[in-house]
């Protein structure tokens, strides 16, 4: 089985407050993971560390390691992690700019040529579904696109820089029934391409999309198994009452 990421003795705190305890778990290439637990454990701040956003936190302290194809990022440099680990948040967040614009941002930055920016961009917005409907329009502001619109525009964003991995914190909790299985549509579709690692609280979607799914309480990694296995017949006790509704 093949490995992307492996986060080894993980622990971070914001001043003296221990949010992530001990974690040491391994990402499989090419799945969707869905991480899940009840509000505070600390999804989110793993999320952020995992692509050493957390970093850019003057107040948290991150000890241990994560290595990403055999390197560890926290000795890379920020710019490359973030151009190999994308991330996309719980709202949608388009910058105040056009379509393409949006789209054209992180290409210039990293020196792309005009003739293979404008491919890219065509080719991110088919492959997120969004092409047939904003064609004619990539010169309207952004903020103008529905909201499901909007947080398919924000995944192909941070697509165009082709990363390895992508990050997503709660993608759908702003968003409609319809637009929510649109985007949950969009990554299974694109899991042949990328690794996807998933916070969400809607226990469902986790089921329908993620191949594996880790189980998170008061910051440490209760349980972590094939998804199937976790709400079917979940090993621990606490998994199970989460699953089951009893506490979350
Ligand atoms: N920048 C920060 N400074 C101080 N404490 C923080 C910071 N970010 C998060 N925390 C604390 O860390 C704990 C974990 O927060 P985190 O947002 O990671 O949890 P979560 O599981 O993602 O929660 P939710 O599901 O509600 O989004 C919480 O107690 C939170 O208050």
């Amino acid at each position: 089985m093949s490995y992307i990421l492996e986060v080894k003795d993980l622990k971070v705190s914001f001043k003296d407050k221990k949010v992530l305890r001990n974690i040491n778990v391994k990402f499989k290439r090419n799945k969707i993971t869905a991480i899940i637990g009840p509000s505070g454990c600390g999804k989110s701040t793993f999320l952020k560390t995992l692509n050493c956003l957390i970093l850019e936190d003057s107040e948290a302290s991150v000890y241990g390691d994560i290595i990403f194809n055999s390197e560890s990022i926290l000795s890379m440099e920020r710019e490359i992690v973030r151009q190999k680990i994308g991330m996309v948040f719980q709202n949608p967040t388009p910058f105040p700019l056009s379509i393409y614009k949006n789209m054209e941002y992180a290409l210039k930055f990293y020196g792309v040529s005009r003739k293979k920016r404008h491919e890219i961009i065509n080719e991110k917005l088919k492959l997120t579904g969004l092409y047939d409907e904003i064609k004619d329009s990539l010169n309207k502001s952004a903020l103008k696109l529905s909201g499901g619109q909007q947080q398919r525009l924000c995944i192909a964003r941070a697509l165009t820089v082709e990363p390895e991995i992508l990050l997503l914190d709660e993608p759908c909790s702003a968003l409609d029934v319809k637009n929510t299985l649109n985007i949950e549509k969009l990554l299974t579709d694109i899991k042949q391409k990328y690794t996807i690692i998933i916070v969400t609280h809607n226990l469902p979607q986790a089921r329908r999309i993620a191949d594996e799914t880790l189980f998170m309480l008061d910051g440490e990694v209760i349980e972590f198994d094939d998804t199937e296995k976790i709400f079917k017949n979940p090993s621990d006790q606490r998994t199970k009452e989460y699953i089951f509704g009893l506490f979350g």
